[in-house]
């Protein structure tokens, strides 16, 4: 899993078209969204996150608190985002994944939203320029090498 966490004044996003023949379905309202003073977590789950999931979520689930409370967010914004690796997970076991990050990190208290999956998105993002702003993780199950 590869982790790009952005600590931005908000972050919205607008569907635009399917990036996957059977993306995740979505009502109306979810076609759009936005969250102000959000901690934006792009994530690529992959290949080597199938072979134990559960555990790839419970480690990004600490790896984002920990930098939640660095960085004081109280809000969390899941984004499936497909660009961070070249090994990527299939798109049913990721979708699984990411959604579990999101019930476990309402769980633990934050407000969440996550963007759609599967699907060609444009969003704005307002970055806040501070130096822990910007981060990334990469999680890998144990017994995995990263690559
Ligand atoms: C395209 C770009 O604008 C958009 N932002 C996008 O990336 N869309 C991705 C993810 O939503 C999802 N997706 C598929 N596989 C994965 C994976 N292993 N990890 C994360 N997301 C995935 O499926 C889409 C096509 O790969």
């Amino acid at each position: 899993m590869r982790m790009l966490l952005i600590h931005s004044d908000y972050l919205e996003y607008e569907v635009k078209d399917k990036a996957l023949k059977n993306p995740e379905p979505i009502s109306e309202e979810q076609k759009k969204g936005r969250l102000e003073e959000v901690l934006a977590v792009f994530m690529s789950v992959e290949k080597a996150d199938e072979t134990n999931p559960d555990e790839v979520v419970e480690k990004a689930v600490v790896e984002i608190k920990d930098v939640a409370s660095q960085v004081k967010a109280g809000r969390i914004f899941v984004y499936p985002f497909a660009h961070l690796s070249s090994e990527l997970a299939k798109p049913d076991v990721a979708l699984k994944v990411l959604q579990r990050i999101e019930e476990r990190l309402m769980e633990e208290g934050f407000e969440v939203k996550r963007a759609p999956f599967g699907y060609y998105k444009a969003f704005r993002l307002s970055c806040k320029g501070h130096p822990l702003a910007e981060l990334s993780r990469t999680i890998v199950p144990s017994g995995e090498a990263v690559s």
